[in-house]
């Protein structure tokens, strides 16, 4: 069998799929994409694939070490999500070529379901309390929000009252019948990262997100002397090479390396392992679309550490498009009673991507970007 093609589709909301063409008419798909940087990342599909079409889509692990090694500069968010992309691609093909499920071809389940949480409250978190009821109604009993708006790297004693009164809005009216973590966004700065989780503690989040930004990774053992609060990051790690400091240093309870950014399947099993080795939770990150949220299960089905997993449906990102809008066996992404993902049955990734409305709507698609905040005295906020 031979690659003969791969298209590229950008699509609402702010996403970008990935179509793999084989000589025996076998088709993968993928969903490479950096948020706010889709052309970029469509560019870079583009120049890998010189190195990928007219090859064996068989021999992943040889494809996937000649996409990261054959350039001499390497890594990052954009490279590695192109190559996570096309690696989606070929573990799809793979499958549906052995007629197989990808978790049985990386030996098997681990587990019968996988835990999956919601997003409740927006770039500015509001109205959570209505939407965690909303979201209880469907069966969530697990949610995330954003812990904060813009924080000067020494923030007001207003804006840490602001972070601190929401949860305890959120423990008043719910208790411990709901669980959520909260997404600091890499918003905050080391100091105020320690104000807040001390002021937060009483409360026992399920895990605070990016307490600081990957940049300042070496903080997180250091946020974590201060916390019994579970310590999440990775959704801007892109290899095992930067997950690698990052669990030697410690301080991390939660690893969330994003299934199309950090190189895809074959890459993310590998730092799903790395994590167990540390005793470290992995809960893949994924805002994204239906291909990255199945890449995301396989991968949680075969490693004993997962314990979370992000799912988009119902985020405020997703505007103009849903997780199941471009899927045909929509069933297969139905997420039962408590949030839990079930096993696909579909061979490969086990979708079956609609693309004729995929066609249709990257006809016209609007590029996303993400908001450019800015502080009171003019200068950049972290989004
Ligand atoms: O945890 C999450 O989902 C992320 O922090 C998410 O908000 C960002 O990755 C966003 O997609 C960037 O455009
Ligand atoms: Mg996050």
């Amino acid at each position: 069998m031979k690659i003969t093609k791969i298209t590229t589709y950008r699509a609402p909301p702010r996403w970008m799929f990935l179509k793999m063409e084989t000589d025996e008419g076998v088709v993968g798909w993928g969903e490479p994409v950096v948020e706010g940087r889709a052309r970029t990342v469509e560019a870079a599909v583009h120049e890998l694939s010189e190195y990928v079409v007219g090859k064996d889509p068989a021999r992943i692990n040889d494809l996937w070490q000649v996409m990261y090694r054959g350039g001499f500069y390497r890594g990052g968010a954009v490279f590695m999500s192109a190559i996570a992309g096309i690696d989606q691609a070929l573990w799809d093909i793979k499958g549906k070529v052995l007629n197989a499920p990808v978790y049985e071809l990386l030996g098997g389940r681990v587990r019968d379901r996988m835990k999956t949480y919601c997003w409740v409250g927006g770039d500015r978190p509001a109205d959570v309390i209505a939407q965690i009821r909303e979201r209880m109604a469907h069966g969530f009993d697990t949610f995330k929000m954003n812990g904060c708006e813009e924080m000067g790297i020494i923030g007001s004693s207003k804006a840490v009252d602001a972070a601190v009164a929401r949860v305890a809005e959120i423990r008043e009216a719910f208790g411990n019948t709901i669980e959520f973590g909260l997404d600091f966004h890499g918003r905050v700065s080391a100091p105020m990262a320690k104000v807040l989780v001390k002021e937060l503690e009483p409360f026992r989040p399920l895990f605070i997100e990016e307490p600081v930004l990957a940049e300042q990774a070496e903080y997180y053992p250091r946020i974590a002397a201060h916390t019994s609060i579970p310590i999440a990051a990775g959704e801007r790690m892109y290899s095992r090479f930067e997950f690698k400091s990052v669990l030697e240093r410690g301080g991390i309870s939660i690893l969330q390396p994003d299934l199309s950014h950090a190189g895809g399947i074959t890459e993310c099993v590998k730092i799903a392992a790395m994590a167990e080795a540390y005793d470290v939770a992995l809960a893949p990150h994924c805002p994204l679309g239906p291909i990255a949220l199945a890449s995301c299960l396989h991968v949680d089905f075969v490693s004993w550490n997962a314990t979370l997993q992000e799912q988009s449906i119902g985020i405020h990102y997703n505007k103009g498009g849903e997780v199941l809008d471009y899927v045909l066996n929509k069933d297969a992404l139905t997420l039962d009673d408590g949030g839990y993902a079930l096993p696909f049955s579909g061979p490969g990734l086990g979708i079956e991507v609609n693309e004729a409305l995929l066609i249709e709507r990257s006809r016209d698609v609007a590029d996303w970007r993400n908001p450019l905040w800015r502080h009171p005295d003019g200068s950049v906020a972290e989004w």
